[in-house]
């Protein structure tokens, strides 16, 4: 059969925009704020949950009901985003949580092109609920940055966490000091016990670690049977205080192979203000190495 004379069975043709926006999963708006600083709504339709707890009428005259919802940093986010896209005529884009009711906030994202006009700035865009994506997103993020044995942050977050750190630290003038742990002799471990028994041993020692420190201090597994503690606002005597805590608690800590079987090596160094972050790590592994050297299960510092 020729294709033409397929029949194609007859579909209405809606007769305008507005009878399909109603059945969108997004809202279609427009907003204005003049010159004075009010705001409002002109137009505000659409379909999908976005809408389903705002007062459309209300936010027609005043748009601060909505900014006002806005929770933690979303609030300043959302502002100077609307004052940057109205200041440069750039699209306006950014996220935001919206408050549900009896539900966790939703995350809808805001797309919108500036347009000046006589009194002020009116954008035209879309509103689109992102929760599921955002999700998503954290889910991958936490698994990028999590080792997945010990739970510990891995070494990629580290350095992220560490440059951040290292930059408040040359700013303020705080100090910051980190300790690189190794387990001794784990090869003979796990060739004695197992590699199942080497894993728990990674694990409880990450446990156990977590718990001498504080929330604002991080332990992150570097790979194989090497950890770092990084310690803000800490002097290299409280660190290495510390790290003589945990390398004694590791020492006596029972993990199901009968006492002395596990010991730490550990180095610790402290920032010193401008340097390069790879000098200070380099300084806590030589540190590392001398522990190892003068005969492991003990904490070392270079001058
Ligand atoms: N069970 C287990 N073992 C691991 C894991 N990652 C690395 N290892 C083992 O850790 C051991 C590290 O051995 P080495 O680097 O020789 O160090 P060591 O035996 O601790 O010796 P020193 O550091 O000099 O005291 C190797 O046998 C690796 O196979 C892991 O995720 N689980």
């Amino acid at each position: 059969m020729p294709v033409n004379d397929v029949s194609v069975p007859p579909v209405a043709i809606p007769q305008s925009a507005d009878s399909l926006v109603p059945h969108i999963p997004g809202v279609i708006f427009q907003f204005y704020r003049s010159h004075s600083g009010h705001m409002n709504f002109p137009y505000l339709e659409g379909g999908g949950i976005a809408l389903a707890y705002v007062d459309r009428q209300q936010l027609a005259k005043d748009a601060s009901l909505l900014l006002e919802q806005l929770t933690g940093s979303d609030h300043p986010k959302v502002m100077s985003a609307i004052e940057r896209s109205a200041r440069w005529m750039l699209p306006l884009n950014t996220r935001f949580r919206l408050p549900f009711p009896k539900e966790k906030p939703h995350w809808i994202a805001v797309s919108a092109n500036p347009e000046p006009i006589e009194s002020g700035v009116r954008w035209n865009g879309l509103m689109l609920d992102i929760t599921d994506q955002v999700i998503e997103e954290q889910r991958l993020r936490k698994l990028c940055d999590t080792d997945p044995l010990t739970s510990l942050p891995n070494r990629r977050k580290l350095m992220v966490q560490l440059t951040h750190l290292t930059s408040l630290s040359t700013r303020h003038g705080t100090p910051l000091s980190i300790m690189m742990i190794d387990i001794d002799h784990f090869k003979q471990l796990n060739d004695r016990w197992g590699h199942l028994q080497g894993d728990s041993v990674l694990k409880q020692l990450a446990t156990v670690t977590q718990s001498l420190l504080r929330c604002e201090d991080m332990v992150a597994r570097l790979g194989g049977e090497e950890f770092m503690v990084v310690l803000p606002l800490t002097s290299l005597q409280q660190c290495h205080k510390l790290a003589d805590r945990l390398r004694q608690t590791i020492a006596e800590h029972d993990f199901g192979m009968g006492q002395g079987n596990v010991t730490l090596s550990i180095g610790v160094a402290e920032y010193r203000c401008g340097e390069p972050m790879v000098s200070l790590i380099e300084r806590a592994d030589r540190a590392l190495y001398s522990a190892k050297d003068v005969g492991r299960d003990c904490v070392c510092l270079l001058p």
